[in-house]
């Protein structure tokens, strides 16, 4: 996949955008953030996940996107420069491809700042022909799964709760039925 490197008189750059755990641990370096939206998505946990939040007797839900055309989903643009580029993308391809299941693909990113235009971010996703794609299921049953998963980095609770953490935070006047609805649910089974 071709990469859409910005070059201008300042510096090549590159912008990520992160809609799941990359929204509260990005865990790479990078040169600048903005909070915004891309458009033609909706966020889901249907993804499987049997490393980080999961094993593969009993894996874990974590977020994808599902094309939607008149949904938009918040998260987290990042800005990568110079040696960032490269140490960004080699980090997140084992991350998210190698043992997340996601690929790459080109989208608009558009800053919650008017004043900025809307810029091209690169972003992960799992589609459906992943093998450890699990697909929809109601708030109740993922609730279900997430109260009782746990990976090598950490409760699938964890990233359930920072996902809602960091929607309430940065995006307040956003109403996110799907994620607000598994948290709900979550909480009152452990709670
Ligand atoms: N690609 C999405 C989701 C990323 C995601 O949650 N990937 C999992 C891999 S299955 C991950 O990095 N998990 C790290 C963790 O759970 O702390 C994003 O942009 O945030």
């Amino acid at each position: 996949m071709k990469l859409l490197v910005i070059t201008t008189s300042e510096k090549p750059s590159l912008w990520i955008f992160g809609y799941g755990s990359l929204v509260w641990k990005p865990d790479f370096k990078y040169k600048r953030s903005k909070v915004g939206y891309i458009e033609g998505y909706s966020r889901r946990f249907w993804h499987g996940d049997n490393f980080h939040r999961g094993d593969k007797d009993m894996p874990g839900r974590v977020v994808t996107l599902v094309e939607d055309h008149d949904a938009c989903t918040w998260g987290v643009a990042y800005e990568v420069t110079d040696s960032q580029m490269e140490e960004s993308l080699q980090y997140l391809n084992v991350r998210e491809a190698v043992l997340g299941g996601y690929v790459t693909k080109m989208v608009e990113f558009t800053p919650r700042e008017k004043c900025h235009g809307s810029l091209l971010a690169l972003v992960y996703i799992a589609t459906s022909d992943n093998p450890i794609y699990l697909g929809p299921a109601t708030p109740t049953d993922i609730a279900a799964q997430i109260a009782i998963c746990r990976g090598n980095t950490g409760h699938n609770i964890e990233y359930l709760l920072r996902l809602a953490e960091f929607m309430r935070l940065y995006c307040p006047e956003v109403e996110d039925d799907h994620l607000f609805s598994i948290e709900a649910a979550t909480l009152a089974l452990v709670i």
